[in-house]
């Protein structure tokens, strides 16, 4: 999905300046952000950063000192019952009832809840890849089927949206696949928006569409992965040539290459350069006789970027 094409999304959930004070610690500090239909969002920090406090507010478990969350357009502070109703939630681990089968626990839920069909059981089971295992008793599941038939139950009552607390936590790597290809099906085939909260920067970059960095309580930017990786195409490179001077003077005269450094006593020149363009720089400085020696790539990973953004307080 573009950003051109986020904008005619509609939003989802939308967090307005909002603070949260505890014992004259400010926790959260005028966070605002937007989320839209169909976008998995990772709200990223490091340890201590203030995700749970955000996510808690969101789902309505903590009040909110300053500001307002709208769900749907309704505010969790004037229309509480009306917004938390648009919202799929797991913060903590769900519980279940262990002696009974995946099937019974959503059940179970059915029976407190309006509105929820044997289809629809049936429907979110599937969703999360629990149909074989749905009438197995839920102490013989594995932690990454727990969780998933978290978010079966939390998905019961057609959410919104679904907010997920470090869902990866404690998950293997075969688990944390599984809970990621899950995660994009379900945003796909419901339909709705979901916001996860890491620390795992490598995690959020395969999942997500956008990341919001968040540290002491504060926003710290807010990302498209699509707009890094069309960054990406562009390349960083120190070229090592017999005449430095010479090749500035040929290089300058391409519209698709910036030359952003010469050392001329080292022979070295660097430039940026779309990928797809390498080539034709290559047979340019051929063609003028000019010798290279070497081209080294500097390319700034989003874990980079994320680094600089926290003051290097990162340490997933
Ligand atoms: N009830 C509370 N009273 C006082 N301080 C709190 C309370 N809850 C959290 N904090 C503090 O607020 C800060 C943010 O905590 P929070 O749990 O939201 O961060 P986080 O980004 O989720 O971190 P982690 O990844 O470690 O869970 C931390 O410094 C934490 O110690």
């Amino acid at each position: 999905m573009s950003i051109h094409e986020l904008k005619t999304y509609p939003t989802v959930l939308s967090v307005n300046q909002v603070s949260k004070k505890i014992g004259g610690k400010l926790l959260v500090n005028r966070l605002s952000f937007d989320i839209h239909k169909g976008e998995i969002v990772g709200l990223l920090g490091p340890n201590g950063a203030g995700k749970t406090t955000t996510i808690r507010m969101i789902v309505g478990l903590i009040s909110m000192s300053e500001g307002d969350i709208f769900v749907m357009d309704k505010s969790i502070r004037r229309n509480f019952t009306e917004a938390i109703a648009h919202i799929g939630g797991i913060i903590e681990n769900p519980e279940f009832y262990r002696h009974m089968s995946g099937y019974d626990n959503l059940k179970q839920y059915q029976r407190m809840a309006e509105g929820i069909t044997e289809e629809r059981i049936m429907e979110v089971a599937k969703l999360v890849g629990l149909e074989q295992a749905l009438h197995k008793r839920v102490k013989a599941y594995s932690l990454g089927m727990r969780q998933r038939l978290g978010i079966a139950q939390a998905l019961l009552h057609r959410p919104s949206i679904l907010i997920l607390d470090e869902p990866m936590n404690g998950l293997d790597p075969a688990g944390i696949r599984e809970m990621r290809d899950y995660l994009k099906q379900i945003a796909r085939d419901e339909g709705i928006a979901i916001l996860v909260s890491s620390h795992l920067l490598s995690e959020m970059e395969l999942m997500c569409s956008r990341v919001i960095v968040i540290q002491q309580g504060e926003l710290v930017t807010v990302r498209s992965l699509e707009e890094h990786q069309s960054e990406t195409e562009y390349a960083k490179l120190k070229l090592r040539v017999d005449d430095a001077v010479r090749a500035k003077e040929r290089l300058q005269r391409m519209e698709e290459v910036i030359i952003t450094g010469i050392a001329p006593e080292s022979k070295e020149i660097a430039v940026t350069v779309r990928e797809r363009y390498i080539p034709r720089m290559v047979q340019a400085l051929g063609e003028e006789r000019i010798g290279l020696y070497r081209m080294e790539e500097s390319r700034e990973s989003l874990e980079d970027e994320f680094l600089k953004w926290t003051g290097g307080n990162y340490i997933a």
